[in-house]
């Protein structure tokens, strides 16, 4: 595990965004195009030491070219490139021709390097940020979750929390406690509804923020590296609750970033990133093998 972990934390650049929900909340993230994150400046395409010396590459499952709406994908983004010019004038390319197409109802990683341009993807398919090719559809509506625990939940008690969003709705009291019941419910948080959010730990107030998701009727759920500031109890909670979630309902799905290898023997599919672009895009464990491959051609290169 510790080759892997080296494999995935090496550059150890920026997390760049501190949106807060509340915006989310209102906005229920389909027009957040205006939203402009605040970038960092360091150059794209980080190519860890690491990667660099690996092998040439297993060949990619090809993705269809099909359609973009496809009944039976809730995320399909097709050729999707995203760059940004900075202040100083320079080009600087993030995604390159990047697809990805995740089947309703499934819970997915995206996975790769620090800096490969995981969270630049998972904002491209929220509608944060407009990429310069390629064509995105989502089905909705869309949460996206962060990974600050502290950045998710914002009323005084989890059960007000979870409600925070239903406002919008018009619901009478009686629809809205349901609502919030079925949430917590999903995420395995029944017994916490009139606890002040502040005695919670980070990987309750992530369940709780997902619990707030799920009450909106959410549809998919984009889900950026939840687990960074974590313990490892409270890791294992998180991604049961999504998993859980989703069996729960049967037609939320969502795409979970992460570089922690063993959060995928919860997924059914996984893509993997390295450098801007896709290069594996495929069912778990053939991911989870490809990387262990890699890895080990890895190790037995740093051992001559
Ligand atoms: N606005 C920007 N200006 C310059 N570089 C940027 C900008 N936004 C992102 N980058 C760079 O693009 C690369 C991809 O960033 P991104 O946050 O998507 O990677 P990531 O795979 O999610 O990384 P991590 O695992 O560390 O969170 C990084 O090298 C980052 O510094």
């Amino acid at each position: 595990m510790i080759l892997l972990k080296q494999l995935f934390t090496v550059d150890t650049t920026n997390k760049n965004l501190a949106f807060h929900r509340t915006l989310y909340k209102h906005s229920n993230c389909s027009n957040l195009h205006c939203c402009s994150p605040t970038m960092s400046s360091s150059s794209a395409l980080m190519q860890t030491s690491a990667t660099q010396t690996l092998p040439p590459l297993h060949a990619t499952k090809p993705t269809s070219n099909s359609s973009v709406v496809s009944p039976n994908y809730a995320i399909n983004g097709r050729n999707l490139s995203y760059s940004v010019t900075t202040k100083q004038g320079k080009y600087v390319p993030i995604l390159n021709d990047c697809s990805i197409s995740i089947p309703n109802g499934q819970l997915w990683m995206l996975l790769g390097p620090n800096g490969c341009g995981k969270s630049t993807l998972l904002k491209v398919l929220a509608g944060l940020l407009n990429p310069n090719n390629g064509t995105v559809y989502v089905n909705k509506p869309k949460s996206f979750v962060f990974q600050n625990p502290d950045h998710q939940v914002v009323m005084p008690t989890v059960e007000a929390d979870v409600a925070f969003g239903l406002g919008k709705f018009n619901l009478t009291e009686v629809e809205v406690r349901s609502r919030v019941a079925k949430a917590l419910e999903a995420v395995g948080m029944s017994d916490y509804l009139q606890r002040p959010v502040q005695t919670l730990s980070g990987g309750q107030k992530q369940r709780v923020a997902i619990a707030g998701a799920l009450a909106e009727t959410c549809k998919v759920l984009l889900l950026d590296e939840l687990t960074t500031f974590l313990d490892e109890q409270d890791q294992i909670g998180v991604i049961k609750a999504v998993k859980s979630s989703l069996d729960c309902s049967k037609d939320v799905t969502a795409l979970w970033v992460t570089h922690r290898l063993e959060e995928l023997e919860y997924a059914d599919g996984a893509v993997y990133m390295e450098d801007g672009r896709v290069i594996m895009h495929s069912d778990a464990s053939s991911v989870m093998g490809f990387l262990k491959e890699r890895i080990s051609s890895y190790s037995q290169q740093i051992n001559f």
